[in-house]
């Protein structure tokens, strides 16, 4: 059992949420947890952080803290920005419960390819048949299952000192390819059924099939259609879960007021505003469509701007410097990688992105009609369905359709803009972040007030062979 003893009168969800957004303002939909953490390698700070208000867990018999690893990668931003959402989850429904790591063991512990998938992944998606050829190629279970075992035998002793380091009670994997290879190293430890292994699934509709593992505990669905994908794949209806893609909390509960944030983010606060972005890497049209906006945007019979226009480059800073360079006759602001999205999401009246599933889905908790202007290959193609017969957004690939379609909502067809924000609204799923945690919590209870996992007897895989 566990007590917890407070030093001074603090409440704890005050407490958790002060732990996990810094000083949080209502008004300013202050949600601001990057002051307080931007980095993931300062994780274990994070948890060992101790102050005058701190509550102290007292261990009284068998329950302690457990240790949650989860494991991503960086090929693009929505990955890091799942794991994210459900580490501050994971903080905010259960406090010091859980010990939360976040961490790409590829990167750090394995050697190439697996410790490069960041750029290879760049350079397929640049060149975008060659990601089509990749992806579909390796869909079939007995090409990447093979590929996969080969790598896990050879980078066995790796990856088991990159798991065991962390003593993970749980493992939650966001990635497709964070499956095969560490259920293996677990299968050769013993520990596969000591340790908890979930699957938390990124993508909103045509995902690759390496995200479908039969061994693991729990497979979260963003949707449906995944759901059934995942049932076609072989895995149990009692494995699958549909709760949604798991979103920052700062999206579902921060209190935005449009005004206050277009006075905090110097917008006009008058001009109704668009909001252009590309995922963490600024990819896509984004260039083309912003130089296509400052024409359609601006009235000529007036003389006047009828719209503003907010260009969010993440990591591109090629992109980010170029449009900074240039001069335009609406109200611009280009920004680098934003590290309070929902600020701007909240702040604006519509977005235009490429069909990355986290930005699809902060947009639809956001109520922003969308226009998808890209997608990548395979995985983010069923993305485009999934809003537009839902009536949440279009998709044109044309940077002057897009611009004057923006144009008209903001002018002559104000309805369409409203009813479609509404559509995304009725779509968004701000709670599943939360869900998936509280289910993960309940396998934890269910495995018995007694569940820790024993290390110490864990053989290791390099003594075996
Ligand atoms: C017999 C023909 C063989 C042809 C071989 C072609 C070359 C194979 C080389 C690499 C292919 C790797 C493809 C693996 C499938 C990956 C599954 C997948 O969906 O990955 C998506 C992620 C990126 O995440 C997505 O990002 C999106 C936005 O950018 C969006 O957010 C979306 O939601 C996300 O899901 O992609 C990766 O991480 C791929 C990294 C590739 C790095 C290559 C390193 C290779 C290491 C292991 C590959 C194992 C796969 C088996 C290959 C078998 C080849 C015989
Ligand atoms: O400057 C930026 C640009 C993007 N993002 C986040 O990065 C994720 C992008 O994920 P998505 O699935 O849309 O595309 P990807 O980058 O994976 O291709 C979303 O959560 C965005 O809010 C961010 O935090 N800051």
């Amino acid at each position: 059992m566990t007590v917890a003893t407070p030093k001074k009168a603090v409440s704890i969800t005050e407490k958790v949420w002060k732990k996990v957004y810094g000083n949080y303002s209502a008004s300013s939909g202050g949600a601001n947890h990057h002051n307080k953490r931007c980095s993931y390698e300062s994780e274990v700070d994070f948890y060992e952080d101790d102050d005058e208000t701190t509550m102290e867990l007292i261990q009284i018999g068998a329950e302690r803290t457990k240790n949650v690893l989860i494991l991503m990668s960086d090929t693009g931003g929505g990955h890091r920005a799942s794991a994210e959402a459900i580490r501050d989850a994971f903080t905010i429904e259960f406090g010091d419960e859980y010990r939360i790591i976040v961490k790409d063991v590829w990167k750090e512990y394995a050697g190439w390819p697996l410790n490069d998938m960041e750029r290879s992944y760049k350079f397929m998606v640049k060149h975008g048949q060659l990601w089509k050829v990749a992806f579909h190629s390796t869909s079939p279970r007995w090409i990447h299952g093979w590929y996969l075992a080969a790598m896990a035998a050879y980078y066995a002793k790796e990856v088991e000192v990159g798991l065991m380091e962390y003593k993970p009670d749980i493992i939650i994997s966001v990635h497709p390819l964070m499956q095969h290879i560490p259920l293996r190293v677990l299968k050769w430890q013993g520990l596969q059924k000591k340790v908890i292994f979930v699957t938390v699934i990124t993508d909103l509709n045509t995902c690759h099939p390496t995200w479908f593992h039969p061994g693991v505990d729990r497979c979260y669905c963003p949707s449906q259609e995944v759901a059934k994908r995942a049932l076609l794949d072989g895995l149990e209806e009692t494995q699958i879960r549909v709760f949604g893609l798991p979103i920052r909390p700062s999206f579902a509960r921060a209190v935005l007021s449009k005004d206050d944030l277009r006075q905090e983010l110097e917008l006009d606060p008058n001009l109704p505003a668009v909001l252009l972005m590309g995922g963490g890497e600024g990819m896509g049209p984004v260039k083309k469509t912003a130089k296509a906006l400052g024409e359609s945007l601006f009235d000529k019979e007036s003389g006047k701007p009828m719209g503003q226009l907010i260009i969010v480059c993440g990591r591109n800073k090629t992109l980010a410097s170029s449009l900074q360079s240039d001069e335009w006759m609406i109200p611009v602001k280009v920004r680098g990688f934003e590290t309070q999205m929902e600020k701007w999401m909240g702040a604006v009246d519509c977005i235009i992105t490429k069909a990355g599933p986290g930005t699809i889905a902060e947009a639809l908790i956001r109520g922003l009609p969308i226009i998808l202007n890209d997608y990548i290959p395979g995985q983010e193609k069923g993305n485009v369905p999934y809003v537009v017969d839902n009536g949440a957004g279009v998709f044109t690939r044309s940077p002057k359709e897009t611009a004057k379609l923006v144009a008209e909502w903001f002018s002559t067809k104000t309805d369409e803009l409203k009813r479609m924000s509404e559509n995304s609204l009725k779509l968004a799923q701000p709670e599943a972040v939360f869900n998936i945690v509280k289910d993960i919590h309940e396998l934890a209870r269910q495995r018995g007030p007694l569940f820790s996992v024993p290390y110490m007897l864990t053989s290791s895989f390099t003594s075996l062979i």
